[in-house]
Formats: structure tokens, sequence, C-alpha cells
């Protein structure tokens, strides 16, 4: 089957300084992906490449089309302080089909309001995103992320600072969506949930440490590995000339 993503030899950064180095792989479709590693690893720097939000530096990433694959991004990097309410904010989750002004009608209002009440929050629809717990606003992007309705879902961290009940309802999210043969990617520090609930992982520092079955990649090697590499990297180097990275394939 045709892989839903394909990396070759891709890397990405800031500024011509790579963050994710020379990755190549496949994700193949209905993967539930876990991508772990240290902080600063590149996960989220792969995450924001797959969506377009960053251009590759080098390499490519093929598959499925940026609008045609939902993101979660940290909650940290939502500005929380726009003036919107949850029904409006979720409802943006429509724009891959009704356009930026394009009109809500009654089926969509119903979607959106299933997508709210599908996370547990009936009730919140007008509250200003800006009132809410994290954990609370963490339930509304992944209603967003629901009325998306994409093959792809990229989720960066998802649960972060979010209790037991929160963090266990929306694993049966995520599990529902890959029962549904979609395709999910969640970058993930908690290696216990990890392997409870990820079939496949990719262990980042800054290249790919593995890339398999969880209990094949998250050896205690692999993860020390990886801790080494992250404090080894240098955050400054520039991007490898061709010529240097053809030496290095040699
Ligand atoms: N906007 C940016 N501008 C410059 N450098 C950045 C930017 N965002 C991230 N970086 C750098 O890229 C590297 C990888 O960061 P990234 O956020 O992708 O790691 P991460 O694995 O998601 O880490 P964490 O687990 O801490 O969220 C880090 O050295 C980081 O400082």
């Amino acid at each position: 089957m045709m892989a839903q993503l394909q990396f070759r030899d891709l890397t990405l950064g800031y500024d011509r300084h790579p963050a994710v180095h020379h990755l190549s792989g496949d994700v193949a479709p209905g993967a539930l992906l876990a991508v772990v590693g240290p902080n600063g690893a590149g996960k989220s720097t792969l995450f924001r490449g797959i969506v377009g939000l960053l251009k590759p530096l080098a390499g490519t990433i093929a598959g499925l089309k940026p609008r045609e694959i939902a993101y979660l991004p940290q909650i940290a990097d939502i500005d929380r302080s726009f003036p919107i309410s949850v029904f409006d904010f979720v409802s943006t989750g429509l724009w891959r089909t009704t356009g930026i002004f394009g009109g809500i009608g009654a089926a969509a209002r119903q979607k959106i309001a299933q997508a709210i009440a599908a996370v547990g929050l009936t009730g919140f629809e007008s509250r200003g995103i800006g009132t809410l717990s994290g954990g609370q606003m963490q339930r509304v992007l992944f209603a967003r992320v629901l009325l998306q309705d994409a093959r792809v879902i990229v989720l960066d961290e998802p649960f972060n600072a979010m209790d037991s009940k929160t963090s266990a309802d929306l694993l049966r999210l995520i599990e529902h969506w890959h029962g549904e043969q979609r395709t999910v990617l969640a970058a993930l520090h908690d290696m216990d949930m990890v392997r409870a609930h990820f079939p496949q992982t990719l262990l980042l520092a800054r290249e790919a440490v593995a890339w398999g079955p969880t209990a094949e990649v998250l050896t205690a090697d692999n993860l020390l590995q990886a801790r080494r590499m992250c404090e080894a990297f240098d955050d400054t180097a520039a991007t490898c000339q061709p010529q240097q990275r053809s030496a290095r394939a040699a």
C-alpha cells in the first residue's frame, strides 16, 4: 500500500541551521506512530514540516498535502489572548471545506456541536478560549481536529499537563481514529503510554535513532543513545552541503 507520508533524506531547520537531519522513512496508511525523543530532538520541527509550516532545507516530504492533514499544535503555540469563543475556534476545523469566509449552515453547526460534545465540553460553546483551563483548551484542540475529518492526524504533545481522566478520554479518541484506519502521529514523552498504546515508534534525536515496532525501538540502549546524540548536537551547525553529504554516505 502507498505510504501516506514519505521522508527522503529530509532536513528541516531554522535560518539554515538543521533541527531534523537526514530523516528517511515511510508512514503507512492507518499507522499509529509515536514520535519520541529528548527535549529539542526535533519532534515539533518534524510536525511543522509535515503540515507545511516549515519548508525542507534539503530532501523531501511526499504524500498527502498539508491541507489534507489535521494538526494539533503544542498548546503553548496557541495565542489564547485572541478573543474567540470555543464554538468559533472549533469551527475553524471546517475551513478546509467552507473556506475562511464561508458561511456556517445548520448542518455545519450541528457537526461543531457534536465535536464539542465528543470532547465533553457541551455548555462551553460561548466561553472565550482565554478563560479555559489547560486541559479544557486541549479538549477544544481535539474537537477542532475531530471536525477536520482528515486521513492523517498530527498531534504535538497532546497530553501535556493533563489530568488522568482527560488523558484517558482523549486517548480513547485517538484509538477510535486508529480504528477508523486514520493515520495518527503523536509526539509524546510518556514512555509507559507509548508502550501501552502505540504500536510503532520513531525515536528522534535530530536524526532517527530507531523507527519500527515500539518494543524494538524503546530499548534502554536506544534511549541512552538518543540522549547522548541530542546533547552532542551542534545547534549552530550549518546545513550540510551536497558534497559533504555524499562524503558521509561513502
Ligand atoms: N522557531 C525556532 N527558531 C529557531 N530554532 C528553533 C525554533 N523552534 C525550534 N528551534 C530549535 O530546533 C531544535 C528542535 O526543537 P523542537 O521544538 O523541534 O524539539 P522537540 O523535540 O519538539 O522538543 P520538546 O520535547 O522540548 O518540545 C531545538 O534546538 C530548538 O531550539
